[in-house]
């Protein structure tokens, strides 16, 4: 198809029209030439259904033509104008850049207000650069440049176009809006909740950067910022269903803590699956001789409150724990919902309610009737915006940590499945020694040993920030501590088979992992990875998805002993420290825990172990 180029559109006034394309010409004549291939490049972009089409001015351009039609904005210039492609936040640009954004590129149109342009045709022309710009109206189209040097990294781009008369510039406003408002993913009404005390405690100012761009895109945001531990659960957890329902989903400006908090707010409520039941080892707790631990702080969840609150109850001081809680980690392990995931389209959707394979109801798993979970409406979702010490979760699904890269990624209506992990444990209460179960949720880890214990350790030192992990990381390293734990699980098959089938881009499968003497590939779970945009679905292995009892029981693996750590990472969890992850090879949406145990060694060997895990990750 050829587009034929409109007649300019300044026809109001004669003068004014003449005066412009004065202008446009002049700037092709001395130029003289047309940019055809940018033409060719776009043409074949555009589609037949052309809703606008007219000719503006645009910077770095000149005279250009635009059209939009209903899934592309494209524009290509009459005359090449020498003007250099302005940069945006320190980005480097391609300057061949396609002058054409698809609609779904696009977060925000605005046009300017309307003014009298009657002067124009008083400015000198040689003023015309500096001073019509300022004198015609123009129309903002709000989208984004992906940084070339930067792997993963967005930053927000504007592009002006300029034209003498206010209703044009209006309509192409409100039709470019028009076209943003049919794509239903987009959020629409959000719940932002900010930690003032998140990481650098940043929070609020990264929240004051990135709101602009959620303005421009027309988001009503309800704006909560936390004001202690819990607050944000509390807030959630006693929301009705009615209220949330008007939203599309909850924001979080705060770090991993803050996120699973929001998420136990929604789902301790709402998912009430069948309990696993005590392991055995409870009843041998009766007798046990030996301080036994609490029960909760057996299992951390990466969650500071998780660790406060263990805190208060832990009786430390025990260098080698007793096996009255070791087995703990087994039973939430058993428990491990494989399928529940926070999108609506990663799992199946009924009726509004998301089906659920249940959990075991009896003391292994076995296969039953699905329970049902409702969030408030289908598209609800949890959006993070990075202002954490670790933000794991940000940098696990963006592949960065980078505040304006996740608002866009919202915006745009982005989702990504993903892995909850539901852990169980069971504690007596002031009032009863009955030990009653305990369910809480966590999105990226759950340690149990060193992992829980650094966590427990860095909780009474937020003030130092991020460091905290450092100090609490080398003390503990120091204290040598070992656990006895039992641990069972079940290996997928295909996990033994090396390559995993990941995304189809070579570079997403360029992790090298140890595997006996010799290393193998693994594919990296990236934004679109094919894993979880597949629903490779393993969650048959653990029995839930109709697997016979016995069946199942055959394929449960039980390992029992001394451990430093017993780790389960439910994604990733890439940081700072480890660009590639804890588990580098952990899926965003497998369905998998990934279990990192680390046995009873010499300290040198252990440090060893570390830097090796932050090697191969790096
Ligand atoms: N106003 C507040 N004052 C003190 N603590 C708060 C407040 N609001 C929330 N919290 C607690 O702070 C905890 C940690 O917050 P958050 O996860 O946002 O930051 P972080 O721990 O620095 O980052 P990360 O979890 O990525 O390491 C939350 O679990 C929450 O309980």
């Amino acid at each position: 198809m050829h587009i034929t180029l409109a007649e300019s559109s300044f026809s109001e006034d004669g003068r004014k029209r003449q005066r412009f394309d004065t202008i446009f010409g002049e700037s092709q004549d001395r130029h003289g030439k047309c940019r055809c291939l940018s033409e060719a490049a776009y043409t074949a972009k555009i589609s037949e259904d052309i809703l606008l089409d007219d000719n503006f001015y645009v910077e770095s351009l000149g005279s250009v033509s635009a059209v939009l039609s209903s899934n592309c904005l494209g524009w290509y210039a009459l005359a090449e104008e020498e003007n250099a492609v302005t940069c945006c936040l320190g980005v480097t640009e391609d300057t061949d850049e396609p002058n054409q954004l698809a609609i779904s590129q696009i977060y925000g149109v605005e046009a300017s207000q309307p003014f009298d342009t009657s002067n124009i045709e008083q400015i000198p022309f040689e003023a015309f650069s500096a001073e019509l710009l300022k004198e015609v109206h123009h129309f903002t189209v709000h989208g984004y440049v992906k940084c070339s040097s930067q792997r993963g990294i967005w930053a927000p781009k504007m592009y002006s176009f300029y034209h003498t008369n206010h209703s044009v510039c209006e309509r192409w406003a409100n039709q470019i809006q028009a076209q943003l408002d049919k794509d239903i993913k987009r959020p629409r009404n959000l719940m932002v909740m900010i930690n003032p005390h998140s990481g650098r405690k940043n929070a609020s100012r990264t929240w004051e950067e990135v709101s602009p761009l959620f303005r421009r895109a027309k988001i009503n945001t309800m704006v909560i910022n936390t004001e202690r531990p819990q607050h944000a659960f509390d807030i959630v957890n006693s929301t009705d269903d009615d209220k949330l329902r008007n939203l599309d989903g909850i924001l979080i400006v705060g770090g991993d803590g803050l996120f699973n908090e929001v998420l136990n707010g929604l789902l301790l409520r709402r998912h009430r699956p069948n309990l696993p039941m005590k392991p055995p080892y409870h009843e041998k707790s009766q007798s046990c001789s030996r301080s036994p631990l609490s029960s909760d702080s057996d299992l951390l969840a990466l969650s500071s409150t998780e660790a406060t609150d263990t805190e208060s109850t832990f009786s430390s001081g025990l260098s080698r724990q007793s096996d009255c809680a070791s087995s703990n980690l087994s039973a939430a392990l058993k428990s491990y919902d494989s399928s529940l995931a926070m999108d609506y389209e990663s799992i199946s959707y009924k009726d509004g309610g998301f089906i659920i394979p249940s959990i075991a109801d009896n003391n292994d798993v076995l296969p039953g009737k699905p329970s049902s979970f409702t969030f408030p409406n289908p598209s609800f979702r949890i959006g993070i915006i990075p202002a954490g010490s670790t933000d794991s979760i940000a940098v696990s699904t963006t592949g960065c940590r980078n505040a304006l890269t996740s608002a866009l990624h919202i915006i745009l209506g982005e989702k990504m499945p993903l892995d909850v992990v539901r852990l169980v444990s069971w504690k007596s209460t002031k009032d009863s020694a009955e030990e009653l179960p305990r369910v809480r949720y966590a999105a990226s880890f759950a340690g149990y040993g060193f992992y829980g214990d650094v966590i427990k350790e860095s909780e009474p030192n937020r003030w130092m920030g991020p460091a905290r992990y450092d100090y609490a990381g080398t003390k503990v390293f120091f204290q040598h501590k070992l656990y006895d734990a039992e641990i069972s699980f079940i290996e997928p098959p295909e996990l033994d088979s090396g390559l995993m089938p990941g995304s189809s881009d070579p570079e997403d499968s360029l992790l090298c992992k140890r595997n006996g003497n010799h290393r193998v590939k693994r594919a990296a779970c990236r934004l679109n990875c094919g894993i979880c945009l597949n629903k490779t679905d393993f969650s048959g292995t653990d029995g839930t998805n109709g697997t016979s009892h016995s069946q199942c029981s055959q394929r449960w693996k039980h390992v029992k002993g001394s451990y430093i750590s017993v780790g389960a990472a439910v994604i990733s969890c890439r940081n700072d420290k480890a660009p590639n992850g804890v588990a580098s090879t952990a899926h965003l949406a497998d369905g998998l825990l990934h279990l990192i145990l680390i046995k009873d060694c010499s300290r040198l060997s252990y440090l060893w172990e570390l830097n090796i895990a932050v090697l191969m990750s790096e």
